[in-house]
């Protein structure tokens, strides 16, 4: 028997946000088409057949033609070669219709990421990982920002408004979302924890954060108890599990727990995954905007 905890925490709603990011991203499209006669074009480069990395490729170029962009899938075999790559992230570096280029990791163990990430032209990174982009954050300059920590911060300044002198905990140090989550915290003033797994006593550490970002990759891991009362619970984690003989899909948080304790939580599905796909959409109008020497839109980046 479930037994059912009384959830006092607001329920941060990241799809209805995601809609909203999508429709001004879609606005823009228009404005640009009509004064420009450009359509921004998103290149999504997918290698093998991960399940779950189709799943996120098939949502995102839907979403993609439905805010009026074009979107250009390249599925190549999971044996593909490094030159191979390469010589595809070469010409969409080098064909104009494209403005945002995302290679779609991990890749197969036989390709250097590194090596293929920095290959793509930074002004057309709108994962934010090449290390230009990386530095420029770093240093407070204008970049490509990486979507998912993107969608987490504006998550954020919407519930908080200014996130200046807070405590925060980010579990996990990824160059996809710890590390630059960590950085778009600092930037806002935060205080910065960063947690991983040589982490000595994480629940005592989590017990200090206002503010945790969850990006371990293990299911339910950040317990209950962990949580300070009134904290703001940003959980990042996608991992399939089988609950009761069915696939569900559940975050870095048991949210039930969690949700008892916390002020404001993000659930899982529902939560930041759709702010990734619509701050990708939102990075490529901005790339596009740059690339043409067009007005920015504004409030779509930080
Ligand atoms: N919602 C979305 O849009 C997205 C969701 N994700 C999801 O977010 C999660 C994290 O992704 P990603 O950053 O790529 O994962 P990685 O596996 O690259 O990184 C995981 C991090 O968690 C740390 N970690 C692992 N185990 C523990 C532990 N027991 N205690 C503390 N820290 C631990 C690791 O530490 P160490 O460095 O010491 O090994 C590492 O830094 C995954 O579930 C992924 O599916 C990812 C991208 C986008
Ligand atoms: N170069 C690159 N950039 C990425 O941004 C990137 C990547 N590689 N590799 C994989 C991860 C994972 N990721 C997700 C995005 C959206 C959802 C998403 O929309 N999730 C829905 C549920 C989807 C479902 O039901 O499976 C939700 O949380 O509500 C999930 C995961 C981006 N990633």
């Amino acid at each position: 028997m479930d037994t059912q905890i009384a959830t006092n925490a607001q329920i941060i709603d990241g799809k209805a946000f995601a809609a909203k990011i999508r429709s001004k991203v879609a606005e823009h499209v228009s404005r640009i088409k009509a004064e420009s006669g450009i359509t921004p074009g998103l290149a999504v480069v997918l290698v093998g057949e991960d399940p779950a990395s189709q799943v996120y490729v098939r949502s995102k170029g839907k979403q993609t033609v439905e805010v009026g962009m074009a979107s250009f899938e390249h599925k190549l075999d999971a044996n593909t070669s490094e030159k191979d790559l390469l010589a595809l992230v070469d010409k969409l570096n080098k064909d104009p219709s494209v403005h945002g280029i995302l290679v779609q990791l991990p890749l197969p163990d036989h390709l250097n990421s590194d090596l293929v990430i920095n290959s793509i032209d930074p002004a057309k990174d709108v994962d934010g990982f090449h290390i230009s982009n990386v530095g420029l954050l770093a240093t407070g300059q204008k970049a490509m920002v990486p979507c998912t920590p993107l969608g987490c911060l504006l998550l954020l300044r919407d519930l908080h408004g200014s996130l200046s002198g807070k405590n925060a905990v980010v579990i996990g140090r990824s160059n996809i979302v710890g590390k630059p989550m960590a950085q778009l915290l600092l930037g806002d003033s935060c205080t910065v924890t960063i947690a991983h797994s040589r982490t000595k006593d994480l629940p005592e550490v989590v017990r200090r954060a206002e503010i945790v970002v969850a990006a371990v990759g293990r299911p339910e891991m950040v317990k209950g108890d962990w949580i300070a009362p009134g904290a703001t619970v940003i959980d990042v984690g996608i991992n399939r599990i089988e609950r009761d003989g069915k696939q569900v899909l559940v975050g870095d948080v048991d949210f039930d727990g969690a949700a008892a304790q916390a002020g404001a939580i993000t659930p899982v599905p529902g939560g930041v995954g759709p702010m990734t796909i619509a701050c990708l959409l939102a990075n490529t109008v901005t790339a596009c905007c740059r690339a043409n020497g067009l007005a920015e839109p504004e409030g779509l980046t930080i």
